[in-house]
């Protein structure tokens, strides 16, 4: 357990592995606060981009992280690919990583609406933001996989090849920049639990996140 008896739930992994959607079902059964740490990147990049910025110049991107209490994170152009890209550039910044950090922890320490629980998916949640999280998953799917499900959400059935290909280079590219940057990369925590979704339903992944909730709800 955290100091304040807050449950804590982390969640990481790569880019489309299925983190939000386990987080979501996770949050509604449980009745815990949710935070989804991409879209705070996301909001930033984008923030940046539309300002004309440069997402990979530090002062651009720290001048957009400080403003992100004005930002509207249910925009939907938050949500598309070409703002991943743009997220994952300004992630990989320490000082960007630093002003987000406070409010992600405070988040994770008082959940707001005075709830019990917490969950936060992202990349270096049970790494750096909650290390020390009563339960810690860490998603995987094969990235073809990853790819086909981001580009049915983002194009529907009557996406184009080349669609699909550009999403599937997308991904590549941001998950090497993620894992290979030198402040929080992506990688599972000591003791994560690894869940790889590549074969499993939205509904068989929730099931084995329950099992392994549980377990460690039951020790708490
Ligand atoms: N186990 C699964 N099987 C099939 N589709 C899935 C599964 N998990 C998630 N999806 C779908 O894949 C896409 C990406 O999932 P999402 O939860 O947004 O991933 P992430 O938060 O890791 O980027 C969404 O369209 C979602 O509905
Ligand atoms: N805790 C987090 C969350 C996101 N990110 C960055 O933000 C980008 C977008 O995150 P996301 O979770 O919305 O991405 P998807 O998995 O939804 O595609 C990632 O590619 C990371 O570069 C991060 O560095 N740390």
């Amino acid at each position: 357990m955290t100091d304040d008896k807050t449950f804590v739930i982390a969640i990481d992994g790569p880019a489309a592995s299925g983190k939000g959607t386990l987080a979501r079902k996770l949050a509604a059964h449980f009745d815990y606060a949710l935070l989804d740490t991409g879209a705070l990147y996301r909001a930033v990049g984008l923030n940046v981009a539309r300002h004309g910025g440069d997402p990979e110049k530090e002062a651009d991107a720290v001048a957009a992280a400080r403003a992100l209490g004005d930002m509207d994170l249910s925009d939907p152009a938050i949500r598309g690919e070409s703002t991943g890209a743009l997220a994952s550039k300004v992630a990989a910044i320490p000082a960007v990583r630093d002003i987000l950090l406070a409010f992600q922890r405070d988040f994770a320490e008082s959940p707001p609406g005075g709830k019990t629980g917490a969950i936060l998916d992202g990349r270096d949640i049970g790494t750096v933001v909650c290390p020390d999280a009563d339960v810690k998953i860490y998603i995987i799917a094969d990235v073809e996989t990853r790819a086909k499900r981001r580009f049915l959400e983002q194009y529907g059935p009557n996406g184009t090849e080349a669609q699909y290909e550009a999403i599937l280079a997308d991904l590549v590219q941001r998950d090497a920049r993620d894992m290979n940057r030198s402040t929080a990369p992506l990688k599972p925590a000591k003791n994560a639990h690894l869940l790889d979704t590549t074969n499993s339903d939205i509904e068989a992944v929730f099931e084995a996140a329950l099992g392994l909730i549980s377990k460690e709800q039951a020790n708490v």
